[in-house]
């Protein structure tokens, strides 16, 4: 997916690029304020306004808030994090994105000292709270990111541009938090822009989000005239002078009749709506105000209301919604407030697999990262049980066990050393040196069959290798590359150390995929997006010094077949004394359902004892055959295999059967009628109106299909599907097109047959035939 800001994006290595920025933002508070590190703490103080060690290791579990904050592109995500930052003491300067001081300046003088820890999740306290912010992936490039990211999140902020509503991008990381039912609160920024609106950033919450806002606050003026926020559950406005700087400083006033008339009237109807909403959500609330404030609403006590509005938030029933402007330095105070109110803390949420750990240790890798000095560091969120240093784990991912040198606690300005750690906390650890990002640790091997025993899922079913994997906490669908690319290294004597590069990169980044092509033996590059791609060819320059080449960039198509075709197949062979025979018949069909994985089935004079002895081997056999295609050598997906017959002479290796069944499909395959499938793209492209016209144009040429235009304040959103092919360098063409004006958002949808012009042009292409023709 790319979500193109063209200002940015080609600078920066955009899976990095958040947590870079949070790095940017304590590099730049680091070169004004030195701050000294403490690796190995005995200390008892840390910081000023610390009181006891206990304290910061072991806050109260109810305490607890692992947030994370998503947004699309360019909505503010760094601007607020920053100020969440200053104001929680994290850091001691306010910085700028704009002012200069690029993420990329910062990256090289990061790099000659290697990877600065705080990346993935950064721990502040606030007001008795402590807030583990963690960074999800402002990408959809890494969705598979972003999902393993939400994945560890108890509740989230979503940030939007109070001038554009819900963008494309908020739509997909919407959709992911719903899949993994993350509460979460909504915050208006760029209150100050011209073309900020409230209620069209709120309504369009309402129309695409499906969600139901709760408005618990009102702006105090809008575009340039915005000065602060009305707390409307409090009736009282928050005024931020414009002289103060930083926003430290702000006056919280309660609403009179004397002096704000207007304004109060408006937020005691404001307040009432919210109350009668929330009593509609909530049966307890709704008791409470039926039966003892029926009368006058505005009686509702501010914290009855509160314990409500975090009720319904944590069961997902709707989302409270704030507004400021995080730039000018406004609303962001309230905005950890609400976090600290009404997101929940980690024993608040429902975790079923906890239940088969009964108290023994489950901890989820979420980061992985390569420290120069330390060497591998890796971010786990602690879901039960305890973490010690010097403490064997067992990674379940990996089915090994290892050992953890140290931990470490992220904690404001410095890293603690700590003895232990407890389940609801994020830790770092150092010295895993296999678990990789996604990977499952539990205390010991027999720990984890114990809590597979209770799982009741002690039964092997087809494909599943043992009990462990059904353990696996990260349950993320791996999303299939669809952008690849040969990789080669500068000289055959550096193909190790490209070896060991992409080895670590992959252990960080699971969406990356390395393969050895069987043909010319290359290493191939599978991303998801050309920028993914980019990225990590810039990646292995700058951290691991290679200077690598890629090949063209292709687009990973897919294949399938329109009809049932039968194929049978024999092997005869003696090898020594000892002679193998097998037989097989089936019949190769397009399958019921889409699936990347061929459906396999057995007919039913096929032996029971035959299909138990060989299922391995008959079903890599399958798979391994589907994996090259007759026409392009691509995936083959959406069929059915069915087994009528096979014959096996006693003493038959599994090899020899693997080898016959695998040459009988890609014989039914050659024989079938086929078609190629190409990835097809949902594309979202934000344009102002005088440039509508040559862009639409475009898209016609590239065979898209428009769907739709909205219009959205002063600009025009077209919406439609476009073949990835297509899409090479789109955003050059559109800055081109556009004078820079438009962004664009790209994110995957499917596969789709293409028209039978488009296969022969590119089978064609491929077989060197265009150039001839
Ligand atoms: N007017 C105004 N501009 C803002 C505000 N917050 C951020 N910006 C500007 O919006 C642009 C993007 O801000 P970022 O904080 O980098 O946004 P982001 O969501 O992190 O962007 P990506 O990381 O590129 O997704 C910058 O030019 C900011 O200065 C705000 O409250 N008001």
């Amino acid at each position: 997916m790319f979500a193109v800001n063209n200002r940015k994006v080609f600078s920066v290595p955009l899976n990095t690029m958040c947590y870079c920025k949070i790095k940017a933002i304590l590099k730049r508070s680091k070169t004004r304020v030195p701050l000294r590190r403490n690796y190995s703490s005995p200390a008892g103080v840390i910081g000023n306004d610390v009181k006891s060690l206990h304290s910061i290791i072991s806050p109260p579990v109810a305490k607890i808030r692992n947030i994370g904050i998503m947004a699309h592109i360019d909505a503010g995500k760094t601007t607020t994090t920053e100020r969440i930052l200053y104001y929680s003491g994290y850091t001691r300067s306010l910085g700028d994105v704009d002012d200069g001081d690029t993420v990329t300046d910062f990256m090289a003088q990061e790099r000659e000292r290697g990877i600065t820890i705080q990346s993935a999740a950064v721990t502040f306290d606030w007001k008795g709270y402590r807030v583990n912010l963690i960074d999800t992936p402002g990408h959809v490039d890494f969705t598979l990111e972003v999902e393993r990211c939400l994945r560890v999140l108890d509740g989230a902020v979503a940030v939007f541009d109070a001038s554009a509503g819900v963008e494309a991008q908020t739509l997909t990381v919407w959709k992911q938090a719903d899949k993994h039912k993350i509460p979460r609160i909504c915050f208006l920024n760029k209150m100050d822009k011209t073309g900020a609106s409230f209620n069209y950033a709120v309504e369009s919450i309402r129309e695409k989000l499906k969600a139901k806002p709760l408005i618990l606050q009102l702006p105090i003026g809008e575009a340039r005239t915005f000065q602060g926020v009305v707390d409307v559950v409090n009736k009282e406005k928050l005024l931020w002078n414009s002289n103060s700087g930083d926003g430290k400083d702000f006056e919280r006033k309660p609403l009179l009749e004397t002096s704000d008339p207007e304004l109060l009237k408006e937020t005691i109807e404001a307040r009432n709506s919210l109350i009668e909403q929330v009593a509609d959500l909530d049966d307890e609330f709704a008791d409470l105000v039926l039966g003892e404030f029926s009368d006058n609403f505005d009686l509702v006590p501010a914290e009855k209301l509160q314990t409500a509005i975090h009720r319904v938030t944590l069961a997902r029933a709707a989302v409270p919604v704030l507004c400021g402007s995080a730039l000018k330095n406004k609303g962001v105070q309230p905005l950890l407030d609400a976090i600290t109110m009404y997101l929940p803390s980690p024993e608040e949420r429902e975790y079923g697999f906890l239940q088969w750990y009964k108290g023994d240790l489950c901890a989820l890798a979420f980061k992985v990262l390569h420290d120069k000095q330390r060497g591998p560091l890796v971010f786990l969120r602690i879901y039960s049980g305890t973490l010690k240093p010097q403490l064997a784990i067992h990674n379940i991912n990996r089915n090994c066990t290892e050992r953890m040198s140290r931990l470490l606690l992220p904690f404001a300005d410095q890293h603690v050393e700590i003895p232990s750690l407890t389940a609801g906390n994020i830790a770092l650890t150092v010295g895993l040196k296999q678990t990789a990002t996604g990977d499952t640790i539990v205390s010991s091997k027999s720990s984890a069959l114990a809590a597979a025993r209770r799982a009741g899922r002690g039964e092997k079913k087809p494909g599943e290798n043992n009990e462990a994997e059904s353990l696996l906490l990260a349950g993320v669908e791996i999303p299939e590359p669809v952008f690849f690319c040969t990789i080669e290294p500068p000289s055959v004597a550096k193909q190790p150390d490209l070896d060991h590069a992409l080895d670590r990169l992959q252990r960080e980044d699971p969406s990356l995929k390395v393969r050895i092509d069987p043909d010319s033996g290359q290493t191939v590059l599978c991303g998801m997006g050309e920028l993914h791609i980019e990225i990590i060819h810039d990646r292995i320059k700058r951290e691991y010094g290679l200077e690598t080449y890629l090949g063209p960039l292709q687009v990973a198509y897919r294949e399938t077949i329109l009809n049932s075709v039968r194929a049978t197949d024999i092997l005869d062979r003696t090898l020594g004394d000892k002679r193998h025979f097998v037989r097989a018949d089936l019949e190769a069909r397009p399958g019921e359902a889409p699936s990347s994985r061929a459906v396999i089935e057995y007919a039913d004079c096929v032996s029971e004892d035959l299909v138990q002895a060989s299922r391995e081997a008959i079903e890599n056999a399958v798979h391994s055959a589907c994996l090259q295609g007759p026409l392009l050598g691509s995936p083959v997906q959406d069929v059915a295999i069915t087994l009528h017959s096979l014959m096996i002479h006693p003493g038959t290796s599994t090899a020899m059967v693997n080898a016959c069944v695998s040459r009988c499909v890609q014989k039914a395959l050659k024989k079938a009628e086929k078609q190629v499938l190409e990835p097809l793209m949902s594309l979202e492209v934000t344009v102002t109106g005088d440039y509508l016209s040559p862009v639409l144009a475009d898209l016609a040429q590239r065979r898209g299909n428009i769907q739709e235009i909205q219009t959205r304040q002063d600009s025009k959103v077209v919406i439609g599907f476009v073949p990835l092919a297509e899409m090479m360098g789109y955003s050059t063409v559109l800055r081109t097109l556009t004078s820079g004006s438009a962004t664009f958002a790209l994110e995957f949808s499917t596969y789709q047959a293409m028209s039978p012009q488009d296969q022969t042009a590119l089978l064609n292409q491929r077989s060197g035939l265009a150039q001839v023709l």
